[in-house]
């Protein structure tokens, strides 16, 4: 098949391969598909199942409720994914498997993942998968936060996503994304659209002024201020410039709890 010239190239390992379509088919991935920004190609397990019963999950040793990921039909897709990732790429992925054992996923994170080589990203099942296979086969274990999921597969779609907003021209006017909440670090001022009153209450004016100085100051103000009251972690270790320094004391004197 041909090479992609896809920013971003990832392979997805899963057997619910159609629940992707909340990515491939919808809103600013779907759109960054369809222009072939971003490459999506789907392995199923279940499609290297040479058994009557197309079996793809087997029982543990030591015993035990649950089942795993069957060794063979789970390797053979990985092997397939990661020999198409470096045909169509010229590059090795990186073989990343979700797991509440992995590494958190946060912004710089899927920062990191946007830049860096072709993905094949791994959905478990069951119980998992064999130790030996992580070893063998898997690069590096992410997760997107503690607590377990039925699958694998929604952790996919959360990581793909991250990443995939972050690459350059799939969020089409590149600013939204430096806009945007931890884009840089702060949290997301808040946002007004008409009609300007609702239930009594009114769009800050400085909103409607026009003054886009004016505008630019008070939603940093407002990141900052909501930052610094919901997420004070984020602003530990962070040095604030002068401007940033001014307006969140201005927060803070005029903050009423
Ligand atoms: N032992 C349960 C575990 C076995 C292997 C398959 C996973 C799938 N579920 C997941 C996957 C990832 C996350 C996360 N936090 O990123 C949560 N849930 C469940």
């Amino acid at each position: 098949m041909s090479r992609s010239d896809a920013s971003m190239w990832v392979g997805v390992v899963s057997l619910f391969p159609e629940m992707f379509e909340a990515l491939t088919r919808q809103g600013v991935t779907g759109r960054a598909v369809d222009k072939g920004q971003i490459a999506l190609e789907f392995w199923n397990p279940r499609d290297y199942a040479t058994d009557r019963h197309r079996t793809v999950d087997d029982r543990p040793y030591g015993g035990g409720p649950g089942m795993l990921m069957k060794v063979d039909t789970l390797r053979s897709a990985i092997h397939d994914a990661r020999e198409r990732a470096e045909d169509a790429t010229g590059q090795r992925p990186k073989v990343i498997y979700l797991s509440p054992q992995g590494r958190q996923l946060d912004q710089r994170g899927a920062q990191e993942l946007a830049e860096g080589p072709p993905l094949v990203v791994v959905a478990g099942r069951y119980e998992g998968i064999d130790e030996r296979v992580v070893e063998a086969d898997i690069d590096e274990e992410w997760s997107i936060g503690d607590y377990v999921l039925s699958g694998g597969e929604l952790p996919a779609m959360v990581l793909i996503d991250a990443a995939a907003r972050l690459v350059p021209g799939v969020l089409g006017h590149q600013d939204s994304a430096v806009e945007d909440s931890f884009n840089d670090g702060l949290l997301d001022c808040p946002h007004y659209t008409r009609p300007e009153v609702i239930d009594g209450r009114r769009v800050p004016d400085v909103l409607l002024s026009g003054h886009h100085g004016a505008i630019r100051r008070w939603r940093l103000k407002q990141s900052l201020g909501r930052t610094w009251l919901r997420r004070p972690d984020l602003l530990e270790g962070r040095t604030l410039d002068a401007e940033q320094q001014a307006l969140l004391k201005e927060f803070i004197e005029e903050y009423v709890p």
